[in-house]
C-alpha cells in the first residue's frame, strides 16, 4: 500500500521538529517536505504533499492553510489564534474546495481533549469556574488556545443550563489581576521556565471545589493526536474543530 505523503510547515519549531520525527517514524506515512519560515509554499505542491501539518505562529497560519486549501492539500493545524473571524474566512475557502479537509485542534493531547470534555460536562453543576493555564516562557500567545476553547465550551454549557454570571464582588483590581474574561470565565496565564503545557479548570460551589488538571510533560505527548489527525483528515472534508471528532468518545456523550 502506498504511503500517505505528508509535509510539515514550521518544521524547525518546537512542535514541528517533533512532528517531523513522528512522521518519519510512522510506517504508513512519508515525509515529503519540511518547511521553515523562509521556504516558499509552492514546495508543498512540488513535493506532492497530500496532508500538511501546520505548526507555526498565529500570524502565519491562516495564509499557510489558505494555500493548502486552494491546492487541495488537507491540513492538520495545531497553531493557535483561530478567532471566529478567521474561522469564517476559512469556511468560505473550504466551500470552494469540496473534498478538502482541515482539522484545527487547539490541543492534540488526548488528556487535554478529555479535560475539555469533562469540563463541559461539569460546568452546569458549579456556581463558579476559573481556568489557569501554565506554559513555557517561549509561548507567543496568551491565553492558550486550549484555555480559550475550554472557556468557550464551559460558557456554552453554563448558558444552556441557564446559569447566571458567576459571583465576583471585586470592585477594585490591578489590570489583569482577575485574568482575561473568555465567555464569562476568568482565564489566568502563567509563563514559567521548566513548564511545557498545563491547565487547571477549577470549579467551586458551596463547601466544595472540583479541579481538573492536565499536564503535557513533553511535546511527544501531542504526537499520537497529530498522527491521528493526519490519518483521518482525508476522510473528513470541510472544517473539523477539535481532535475529539476523530476520537471514540462513546460513553462521554454530553446528553447522557
Ligand atoms: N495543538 C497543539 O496541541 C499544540 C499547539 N501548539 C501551537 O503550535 C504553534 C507552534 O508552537 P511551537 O512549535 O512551540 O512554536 P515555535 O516558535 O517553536 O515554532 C514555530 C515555527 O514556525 C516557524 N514559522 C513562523 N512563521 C512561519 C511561516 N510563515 N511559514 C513557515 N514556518 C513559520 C518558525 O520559524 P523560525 O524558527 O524561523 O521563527 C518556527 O520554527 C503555536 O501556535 C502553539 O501554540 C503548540 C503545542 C501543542
Ligand atoms: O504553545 C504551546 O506550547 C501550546 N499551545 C497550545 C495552546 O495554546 O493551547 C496547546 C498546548 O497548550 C501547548
Amino acid at each position: 500500500m502506498s504511503k500517505l505523503r505528508v509535509a510539515v510547515i514550521g518544521a524547525r519549531g518546537r512542535m514541528g521538529a517533533e512532528a517531523v520525527k513522528a512522521v518519519n517514524a510512522a510506517d504508513d506515512l512519508e515525509l515529503v517536505a519540511a518547511l521553515g519560515r523562509d521556504d516558499k509554499r509552492e514546495t508543498l505542491t512540488e513535493a506532492g504533499a497530500e496532508v500538511a501539518v501546520e505548526l507555526t505562529h498565529p500570524d502565519a497560519s491562516p495564509a499557510n492553510v489558505a494555500f493548502c486549501v486552494r491546492h487541495g492539500i488537507h491540513a492538520v493545524v495545531g497553531t493557535t489564534g483561530w478567532s471566529e473571524e478567521r474561522l469564517a474566512t476559512l469556511r468560505g475557502q473550504l466551500a470552494d474546495a469540496p473534498g478538502t479537509g482541515v482539522l484545527i485542534a487547539p490541543n492534540f493531547g488526548i488528556g487535554a481533549v478529555l479535560t475539555m470534555r469533562f469540563a463541559q460536562q461539569a460546568a452546569r453543576f458549579f456556581e463558579s469556574v476559573e481556568i489557569v493555564e501554565l506554559h513555557h516562557p517561549g509561548k507567543a500567545d496568551a491565553p492558550s488556545g486550549t484555555a480559550v476553547r475550554t472557556a468557550q465550551l464551559i460558557g456554552e454549557a453554563r448558558a444552556a443550563a441557564g446559569l447566571p454570571a458567576q459571583p465576583d464582588a471585586t470592585s477594585s483590581a490591578l489590570d489583569g489581576a482577575r485574568g482575561a474574561d473568555v465567555a464569562g470565565v476568568p482565564v489566568h496565564a502563567v509563563r514559567l521556565r521548566g513548564l511545557v503545557a498545563h491547565q487547571e479548570v477549577l470549579f467551586g460551589d458551596e463547601g466544595e471545589t472540583f479541579t481538573l488538571r492536565h499536564d503535557s510533560m513533553n511535546r511527544g505527548s501531542f504526537m499520537p493526536g497529530v498522527l491521528l489527525g493526519v490519518r483521518r483528515i482525508g476522510g473528513a472534508p470541510g472544517l473539523t474543530l477539535g481532535l475529539e471528532h476523530f476520537m471514540d468518545l462513546r460513553g462521554l456523550d454530553l446528553d447522557g
